[in-house]
């Protein structure tokens, strides 16, 4: 498998805090690679250097083979980025700032398409604040794949989603791997990583505690002779609300 993202040793100090220790791994071409922690681990802040937002302290960086220290702007032009909310201009409607950051990337992009691809061609002439909390990311999803990237980054994308709402976007995710495209995202919902990702590496404090499929750290965890205190149920209370209000996309 091709090495699609190398990084070694990386390490971020703001000030005297170091919120990234040394931490080194890879990602494979066509994966989905999720970094995993609780709030404060470290995780937008690598996600945001290997994606040339934010400088490092010290450590090597490759993507796709290009060196992060010289070679940032041929990283841009393959990598999707979730753009801040505050670009999407209140007075524009969803197709025009499609134009509007295709421009900016110097692409045609066929907005409709794109928008197919997030189920969202309803909504072609609808202004952003006008869409749901799941509009409004599957929209932001999009805007990633604009330049037809190799990379798309992910930043926590069902923050604050409802469980139906979710589901549609894990399965977006799993459209874009399907494509050809690596993802790697950021999440600290286990469910989440479980589901969606290939491998995980679990971050906490700054440091990778774990790293390998999500299947493999069940596995060795149980190999220790863990035992879940008490058997859980065969269903929770999610399944009962997607059961009872359905897996659709609603048109709200
Ligand atoms: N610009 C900054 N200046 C100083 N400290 C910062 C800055 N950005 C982040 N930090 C600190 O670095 C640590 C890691 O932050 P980071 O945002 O990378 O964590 P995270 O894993 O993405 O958390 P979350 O899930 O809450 O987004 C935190 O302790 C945070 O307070």
């Amino acid at each position: 498998m091709k090495k699609i993202i190398e990084v070694k040793n990386l390490v971020k100090n703001y000030g005297n805090f170091q919120a990234v220790k040394g931490i080194s791994f890879d990602v494979y071409e066509g994966e989905i690679f999720g970094l995993l922690g609780p709030n404060g681990a470290g995780k937008s802040t690598s996600l945001e250097i290997i994606e040339t937002l934010r400088e490092k302290t010290s450590g090597e960086v490759l993507v796709n083979g290009f060196n992060l220290d010289t070679q940032a702007n041929d990283i841009k032009q393959i990598i999707g980025v979730q753009l801040q909310t505050s670009g999407y201009y209140p007075g524009l409607n969803l197709t025009e700032l499609i134009h509007l950051f295709s421009g900016l990337y110097n692409r045609k992009v066929d907005a409709m398409e794109l928008l197919k691809t997030v189920n969202l061609e309803e909504k072609a002439k609808a202004k952003f604040k006008e869409l749901s909390g799941g509009q409004k990311q599957r929209f932001s999803v999009a805007t990633t794949l604009i330049n037809e990237p190799k990379i798309v980054f992910l930043d926590e994308p069902t923050t604050g989603l409802d469980p139906q709402a979710r589901r549609n976007l894990w399965e977006l995710v799993k459209n874009i791997q399907a494509r050809g495209t690596t993802v790697i995202i950021t999440t600290h919902y286990m469910d989440e990583a479980e589901y969606l990702c290939d491998r995980v590496a679990i971050i906490d404090s700054g440091n990778i505690v774990a790293l390998d499929t999500p299947g493999k750290l069940i596995d060795q965890l149980l190999a220790t002779g863990f035992e879940r205190p008490k058997q859980m149920k065969a269903a929770n209370l999610e399944d009962v609300f997607i059961s009872l209000t359905g897996h659709a996309l609603r048109g709200e």
